[in-house]
């Protein structure tokens, strides 16, 4: 029997255990700890993710400051709010919301917000901190496959661990994450020969490269476990639907457990951009 590893019903378990934590972490330090959002311009997608961001912080009982910026801000206007949030002590977290329009600079973005607040975990800090077993605040679509695969497998030591995709948000980081958890990891792109067999090597298989239905029933082996991250909008007898980057129906019946998309990895990523709020502040307060 394959299982659907439902995202949204264990992110809304982790959201509920940070409210709890959060309850006590309010009572001792009588400072509620707060997560500014800053999204520049109306990208569609963009405002959809920065609004379920919202809905979660409040949820768990965090104060949210939201930074709605027009799509013509300069980067001395961005580069002046992320100074002021930096410097804001109601401000544990701070999440800016990607992508940037093209004009504004990612890379500058990142660098410039406190690597303590950082709640992406996209700073080089914290980048060099995860690469090196150190870390406090890892990023957030990462965390959530690794919950999700740690509640799914027994035993992570020693499984073979294909991740495809290279990005510096999502597959870099898991595959450190796969090795911290003593996984044999195997990274595949668009430059990689026999793609498909590698990924039929693997026990574990995370795909994220944005490509719909990339992945098919012949590159997957008997019994794996697939962790889809990609999200991609298609259109099917004339109407828009999402989908990851695996063929989820063709490959169901064929591995031991999947996750959906929509309702999988998306769902987590917001909950532990939530989990990693309350991290950060505990962190700033010294626990
Ligand atoms: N600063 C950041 N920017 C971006 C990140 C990120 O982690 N930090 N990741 C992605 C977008 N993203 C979060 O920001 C994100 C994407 C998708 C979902 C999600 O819940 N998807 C749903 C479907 C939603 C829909 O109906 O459109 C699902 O998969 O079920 C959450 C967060 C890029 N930018
Ligand atoms: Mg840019």
């Amino acid at each position: 029997m394959t299982v659907m590893i439902d995202g949204k019903a264990l992110a809304d378990e982790i959201v509920q255990d940070v409210a709890q934590e959060v309850s006590s972490f309010k009572l001792k330090h009588k400072v509620v700890p707060g997560l500014a959002v800053v999204l520049v311009g109306e990208d569609p997608a963009s405002s959809v993710y920065v609004r379920n961001k919202i809905l979660r912080t409040e949820q768990a009982g965090l104060q949210s400051f939201a930074h709605y910026l027009p799509e013509n801000t300069t980067q001395k206007q961005l580069d002046d709010l992320i100074d002021q949030l930096n410097e804001d002590d109601s401000v544990h977290g701070i999440l800016v919301q990607l992508p940037l329009p093209k004009h504004l600079s990612e890379s500058r973005v990142i660098d410039a917000i406190s690597p303590a607040k950082d709640v992406d975990g996209f700073h080089p800090e914290n980048v060099g901190k995860l690469v090196t077993g150190q870390q406090v605040l890892v990023p957030c679509t990462p965390l959530g496959c690794m919950i999700m695969l740690k509640r799914h497998v027994d035993e992570l030591s020693g499984k073979h661990a294909v991740v495809i995709g290279r990005s510096n948000i999502v597959g870099k980081p898991i595959a450190n994450l796969l090795l911290q958890s003593h996984c044999t990891v195997t990274i595949v792109h668009s430059r990689t020969h026999n793609i498909e067999s590698i990924c039929r090597s693997a026990d574990i298989l995370i795909a994220a490269v944005g490509q719909p239905h990339l992945v098919k029933e012949d590159w997957v082996k008997p019994g794996a476990v697939v962790i889809d991250v990609g999200i991609n909008q298609i259109t099917s007898d004339g109407k828009r639907k999402l989908v990851g980057d695996v063929d989820y129906h063709a490959v169901f019946s064929k591995v031991s457990a999947i996750t959906p998309v929509p309702g999988g990895v998306g769902p987590m990523t917001i909950a532990c951009l939530i989990q990693n709020t309350l991290t950060a502040a505990k962190h700033q307060f010294g626990a």
